[in-house]
């Protein structure tokens, strides 16, 4: 069967596999490694608990399946079973994995040593979405390919260096020091918008552009020349936009109020914001936008207004924070295919140059602003910038056996 394998690399071509467990999805890219690595495979196990789906492109291939009930473990299986058909025996040189939290120490991809994977283990509390199934991926792969070279890519990396006001918490400097910090998420997807907006426009790459991640889990974050200089998520993966089940930016005073009035345990307020809240919480039926977006309930309606409500108030921080706006950028599952809620969030901001073409923003285009603001919809690709970092990794090992 031809799988569309043709490239450069051929039948002796290495192969790196990306894994990007989000909190709703297992989502996978296969390539020949390279100086920019071909995708051979690329697809996820979307809606992941008892209703989870299977849907990518193997090769020339379109495949579909109801995996039925599946966590993360489950759905790596499916993918590995998958991608047999392309691998053919023949295991993946790197395995590159999204890692929610890298904590102070992790600025850049590194190689998942034991070391590394405990002092990652300890950061699990603070992205508990995320981070046990990041780690449950390492571990799965490690068994399934003990061959392989194991690198974890860093969603905090990317906001590493912005500046100290947004690193802080006004708190006590000594809990700075202990590490309590805004970290800021969705590094991965920022730099590749970041590296992708530079190809494409440079001239607004160099400039002042606030990039919304709106997926199940939702951040944005202030650019400016490329560089990150605030996030709207914080310590934890909780922090700043309402999401699919967590509730976003909270005053800590309710947190006290609920433990001290209302009795709930750390574990008891754990599954409230991170499971129950959100789009969840507030519609009181489901985290999936499209589902909102297809109901009559009130309560559907009134989730995606506090949703975009809160959006639009972020976006304005940002440009405050970068001292004026250049661009918007759309991504994330929501942010690239929901006209719906990007022509919500941009209502009433022609004030900020912010204005839609209503067909094209229909039409899903990439351009989508007709003000002197520019708006674009990029659609991301975390699992990219894994393979490139695993792809120079696979360079270095090479290297030092030369
Ligand atoms: N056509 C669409 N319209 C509205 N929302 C969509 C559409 N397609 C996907 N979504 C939403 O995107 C979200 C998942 O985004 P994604 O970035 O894949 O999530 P994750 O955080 O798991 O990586 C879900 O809320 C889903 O409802
Ligand atoms: C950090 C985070 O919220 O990630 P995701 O959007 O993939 O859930
Ligand atoms: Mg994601």
């Amino acid at each position: 069967m031809d799988h569309g394998m043709t490239g450069a690399g051929g039948a002796t071509a290495e192969f790196i596999l990306s894994l990007n467990a989000g909190s709703s999805s297992l989502k996978f890219s296969l390539y020949e490694a390279g100086d920019e690595p071909r995708e051979i495979a690329v697809g996820q196990v979307e809606s992941l608990g008892p209703n989870a789906r299977f849907k990518a492109r193997i090769g020339l291939e379109q495949v579909e399946d109801d995996l039925g009930s599946a966590n993360h473990h489950v759905a790596l299986r499916a993918i590995l079973e998958k991608c047999e058909t392309v691998l053919q025996g023949r295991p993946p040189a790197c395995i590159g994995h999204r890692i929610a939290h890298g904590g102070v120490d992790y600025e850049a991809p590194q190689l998942l040593t034991p070391e590394v994977m405990e002092k990652l283990a300890l950061l699990e509390p603070l992205a508990p979405l995320h981070q046990p199934h990041n780690l449950a991926a390492v571990r799965a792969s490690i068994e399934a390919f003990p061959d392989a070279l194991q690198i974890g890519c860093f969603d905090t990396a990317f906001h590493r260096n912005h500046p100290w006001v947004n690193d802080t918490f006004g708190l006590p400097l000594k809990y700075y020091d202990r590490g309590v910090r805004r970290y800021g998420f969705h590094g991965l997807s920022y730099d590749y918008i970041t590296g992708t907006l530079a190809r494409i426009d440079p001239e607004l790459a160099s400039g002042r552009v606030v990039i919304a991640h709106l997926g199940n889990g939702a951040s944005m974050c202030g650019v400016l020349n490329g560089r990150s200089i605030a996030s709207t998520m914080g310590f934890s993966a909780l922090d700043g936009l309402p999401m699919g089940t967590r509730c976003g930016q909270l005053d800590p005073g309710v947190v006290l109020y609920l433990m001290d009035q209302e009795g709930l345990s750390a574990s008891e307020l754990t599954k409230l914001l991170y499971n129950e809240s959100g789009l969840k919480g507030l519609s009181g039926a489901t985290n999936d936008m499209r589902a909102l977006e297809a109901s009559q309930q009130l309560e559907a309606e009134m989730a995606i207004e506090y949703y975009t409500f809160r959006a639009r108030r972020e976006l304005g921080a940002l440009a405050a924070s970068l001292h004026g706006i250049d661009g918007v950028v759309f991504c994330g599952g929501i942010g690239e295919n929901s006209a719906a809620i990007r022509a919500r969030i941009c209502n009433g901001m022609d004030w900020m140059g912010i204005t839609l073409d209503a067909r094209a923003n229909t039409d899903n285009e990439m351009s989508i602003g007709i003000g002197r603001t520019k708006v674009l919809v990029i659609p991301t690709d975390e699992e990219r910038i894994i393979a490139r970092a695993a792809s120079r990794a696979l360079n270095e090992r090479a290297m030092a056996k030369d």
